[in-house]
C-alpha cells in the first residue's frame, strides 16, 4: 500500500480554472518527495488536497488505503499534517505554546499528553525558550518554526510542507533541513513544494515536476540531471550538474587541489557561462 495515491484529480477555481488536471501519481511509504514547477504550476493547490483542505472536482485521493472525502477529511488529518506557505495562514493564538497546543488539543488529547508532545516539538525546531511569547511579535522565520511545531505536535505520518525554505535565512533552511531528515528517519512521509532545485537534488529521493496543473514527470531524484525535463517545468539545473556539464574533466581530477582555488575557478567558469 502506498503512502498517497492520486488518481485523475482535477481542480478548478471558482473562475472555472483548472489548476490541477487528470493528475495520477503514487507516493510511497517513507518517501522524501520535492515537488518543483514554476509559479503557478499547481504545487500549493496539489498539496492542499493531501489532508482534505481542498476535495477534486474529479478523481480521487487516498491516505494509506483510506479514500479522502469531505466526510473522512477529519480524521484522516490526524495522519497528515500541513505546513502552510505563509504561517501567518496558521500561527494565531495568543502564545505561542498555546497555538502549537491547538491541533493535540482538537485530537483530545489529555493535558499531560499535550504537555508532553508540545514540549519536544518547540525544543525539535527550536522554539521552547520562546513559549510565553505572542507569535504576532515573532519573526518570519520563527513563526515558520513554530507552524512546523504545531503540526508535529499531532505526531502525523505523513508530512506536507508549503515551501518550507522560503524566507528563511541559510542557518534556519539548514535546520529545517535537518529536522526533514530526522522525521524521515522516524519513518515519515515526507512531500514538500520547492523551487530550489539544489535543495531538491540533495534531500529528496523522489522529484515531481508539474507545469500549468498537469504533471510532466515523477520519478527517482536522478531526473534532476535531465535537462529535457528540466526546461520543461521551466528548471534550471542543479549547480553541481551545471559544473559537471561544464567541465566533463572535472569528473578526471584536474582541479586544483586547494579548495579555495578550485572553488575560484569553478566560480569563474559559472560566471563566464551566465
Ligand atoms: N483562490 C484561487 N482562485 C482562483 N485561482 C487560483 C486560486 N488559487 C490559485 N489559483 C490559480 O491556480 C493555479 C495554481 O496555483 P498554485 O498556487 O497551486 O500554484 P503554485 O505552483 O503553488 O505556485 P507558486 O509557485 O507561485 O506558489 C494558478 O494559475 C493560480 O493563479
Amino acid at each position: 500500500m502506498n503512502a498517497i495515491e492520486i488518481k485523475n484529480v482535477t481542480y478548478r477555481y471558482q473562475n472555472n480554472m483548472d489548476a490541477l488536471k487528470d493528475l495520477t501519481l503514487r507516493i510511497p511509504h517513507g518517501a522524501k518527495v520535492a515537488i518543483l514547477g514554476p509559479n503557478g504550476a499547481g504545487k500549493s493547490t496539489l498539496l492542499h488536497h493531501l489532508n482534505g483542505l481542498k476535495i477534486p472536482n474529479e478523481g480521487s485521493v487516498s491516505i494509506m488505503g483510506n479514500p479522502l472525502t469531505k466526510k473522512t477529511a477529519l480524521s484522516i488529518r490526524k495522519h497528515v499534517g500541513l505546513v502552510f506557505q505563509d504561517p501567518d495562514d496558521q500561527v494565531f493564538s495568543e502564545t505561542v505554546w498555546e497555538d502549537v497546543a491547538f491541533g493535540p488539543r482538537n485530537l483530545a488529547m489529555t493535558e499531560e499528553e499535550i504537555e508532553e508532545v508540545c514540549g519536544a516539538a518547540l525544543g525539535n525546531v527550536g522554539m521552547l525558550e520562546h513559549k510565553d511569547r505572542a507569535p504576532y511579535h515573532l519573526s518570519y522565520g520563527q513563526k515558520k518554526r513554530v507552524a512546523i511545531a504545531g503540526i508535529l505536535a499531532m505526531g502525523p505520518e505523513i508530512v506536507i510542507l508549503d515551501e518550507p525554505m522560503g524566507f528563511l535565512d541559510p542557518a534556519g533552511q539548514d535546520d529545517i533541513a535537518g529536522l526533514l531528515q530526522g522525521w524521515n528517519y522516524m519513518g515519515k512521509t515526507i512531500l514538500l513544494s520547492t523551487h530550489d532545485v539544489n535543495f531538491a537534488a540533495s534531500w529528496a529521493d523522489m522529484v515531481v515536476l508539474l507545469k500549468n496543473g498537469e504533471l510532466l514527470v515523477a520519478g527517482n531524484v536522478d531526473l534532476l540531471v535531465e535537462e529535457k525535463w528540466l526546461r520543461k517545468a521551466d528548471l534550471h539545473l542543479p549547480i553541481i550538474a551545471r559544473l559537471f556539464k561544464l567541465i566533463p574533466e572535472l569528473a578526471t581530477d584536474t582541479l586544483p587541489k586547494n579548495e579555495f582555488e578550485a572553488s575560484r575557478m569553478l566560480f569563474k567558469l559559472l560566471n563566464d557561462q551566465d
